[in-house]
């Protein structure tokens, strides 16, 4: 076996009004460097990372095993080296990465040849929705439906000429933390104005009309109004992001990160601004990634 990585972005999810259904993959990376070795081997070259003592804890090895024995497998050793600019648990899509890099390495060492589709509905069932594997493994903008039988339809836009920029906080909050804080039914009143609400979204996209799309995308009501008490400077985040000429800031997947989307040629001035205004926040300008999971 020769050695190789598998390099996977990280994804903004929810869009505002999407909630577990459109997503967007960004330029930062979780990269997977693959080894054959004598033992099971584990390295990590990222502060991001999480500290782990055995390599059996590591949420990447246990992955790889899942998949492995759902596929009646036994993979030969193997030295893995894990890099990552993706903070954890800050609603940037780690677990998703995380996930598609354990199926991919599973499906080439195990020559499964596994289609796109049927990798994102095994990442799926383990993240629980697919609006952030869905972007991760195909990039750009994705919209993804899970069907009541489980299987997945997502669709790639086509590329949408924004540019975002994160708000990450120092503290972490995770996926599941930030999923209990919602309500397990919407009155149909609310589901039809929050389904019409991210139709009008989409559409502003399609039309190219951005300001629209922005304005939409903070009009959600189907997570933001139940999370942003978790987020201590959502709302001074949002106003101060359009005063600078950002067109919609929203959570980014679960929190506890914000981000704006922005026109290209604004991005690095509102960045310059934002950061002024958020000293305790890293502020960041990143681009859309239209390429997605890619094996190297
Ligand atoms: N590269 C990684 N290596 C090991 N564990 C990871 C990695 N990425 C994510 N995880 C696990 O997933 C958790 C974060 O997942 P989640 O709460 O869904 O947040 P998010 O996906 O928004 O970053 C981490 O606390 C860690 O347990
Ligand atoms: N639709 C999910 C997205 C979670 O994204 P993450 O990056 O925070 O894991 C949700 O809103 O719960």
């Amino acid at each position: 076996m020769r050695s190789f990585q598998i390099i996977v972005p990280a994804t903004s999810a929810n869009m505002g009004p999407g909630f577990d259904s459109i997503g967007v993959s960004l330029n930062r990376y979780l990269t997977l460097q693959i080894e054959r070795n004598d033992t099971w081997e584990l390295i990590q070259t990222s502060s991001l990372l999480p500290k782990v003592t055995h390599y059996k804890e590591h949420f990447i090895y246990q992955t790889i095993k899942q998949i492995s024995e759902l596929y009646d497998l036994e993979l030969p050793p193997c030295k893995l080296t894990i890099n990552s600019q993706i903070p954890l648990a800050r609603g940037l899509g780690s677990s998703a990465s995380a996930i598609l890099a354990s199926i991919e390495l599973v499906n080439k060492i195990g020559d499964l040849h596994l289609t796109k589709n049927e990798k994102l509905e095994l990442a799926t069932g383990i993240e629980g929705h697919p609006d952030n594997v869905a972007p991760a493994l195909f990039g750009g903008f994705v919209l993804s439906l899970q069907k009541e039988d489980h299987t997945i339809e997502a669709l790639q836009l086509q590329k949408i000429p924004l540019d975002v920029v994160t708000y990450i906080p120092s503290f972490e909050l995770s996926t599941e933390q930030a999923r209990s804080v919602l309500p397990s039914h919407y009155d149909r009143n609310v589901a039809t104005l929050g389904s019409g609400i991210s139709n009008m979204m989409i559409a502003s996209l399609m039309i190219e009309d951005y300001e629209r799309a922005g304005q939409f995308m903070e009009q959600d009501i189907f997570h933001e109004p139940f999370r942003k008490k978790l987020l201590p400077d959502y709302d001074m985040i949002r106003y101060e992001a359009k005063q600078n000429g950002a067109y919609g800031t929203i959570i980014s997947g679960a929190g506890p990160t914000m981000i704006s989307f922005v026109s290209p040629n604004k991005s690095k001035e509102i960045t310059r601004r934002m950061a002024k205004v958020l000293p305790n926040y890293q502020v960041e300008a990143l681009q859309i990634d239209y390429d997605g999971l890619r094996v190297l």
